[in-house]
């Protein structure tokens, strides 16, 4: 979806990042054992050591890919992948969106139970386990990319 389609943002804290990993890590741990996370960069970062902690992983690696540019999806960069196909393993991202990023990562681990935080319709077919759907329209706004900042009334921006 292109930018100017992006009309609604969810914006969440990093309170609330924690929580539903932990929601996450509380399904997973259901489905284990596992022997290490993949977890996809950047975005997967954060909840990869959110379940790596509360299912005493210790064993991660990383799979680097990155598609976006701002809020663009463009080529798709795999920059670094994970040896063998994915079995006993979990791969951890942030969200799934389109779906594409799940999709290349599906290829190159086929065996491996894909886990986001979060998930759009158009990925959701492709993801195992996810926590909070939202809907197409809606960006996702990490902590990360976020900081405090005043903002204007209501009154002076909803007309
Ligand atoms: O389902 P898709 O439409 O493929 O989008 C989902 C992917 O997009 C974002 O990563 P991005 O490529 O922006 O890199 P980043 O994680 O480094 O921000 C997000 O972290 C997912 O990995
Ligand atoms: N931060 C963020 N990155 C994305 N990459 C693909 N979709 C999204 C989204 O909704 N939010
Ligand atoms: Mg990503």
């Amino acid at each position: 979806m292109s930018s100017d389609q992006q009309q609604k943002t969810f914006p969440v804290s990093w309170e609330q990042l924690h929580r539903d990993a932990k929601a996450l890590a509380w399904r997973l741990v259901a489905e284990g054992p596992w022997q290490g996370i993949a977890a996809i960069t950047r975005g997967g970062l954060v909840p990869a050591a959110v379940v790596a902690r509360e299912l005493d992983l210790r064993l991660i690696d990383t799979l680097c890919i990155a598609s976006y540019d701002d809020r663009s999806q463009g080529e798709m960069r795999i920059i670094k992948d994970v040896p063998g196909d994915g079995d006993g393993w979990l791969i951890i991202d942030d969200l799934v969106d389109t779906g594409r990023t799940a999709q290349a990562v599906r290829e190159m681990m086929p065996k491996a139970h894909f886990a986001t935080v979060y998930a759009k319709p158009a990925g959701r077919p492709l993801v195992d386990s996810f926590i909070t759907e939202v809907s197409q329209d809606t960006w996702i706004l990490f902590p990360w990319d976020m900081e405090l900042q005043s903002v204007p009334p209501i009154i002076h921006t909803s007309r």
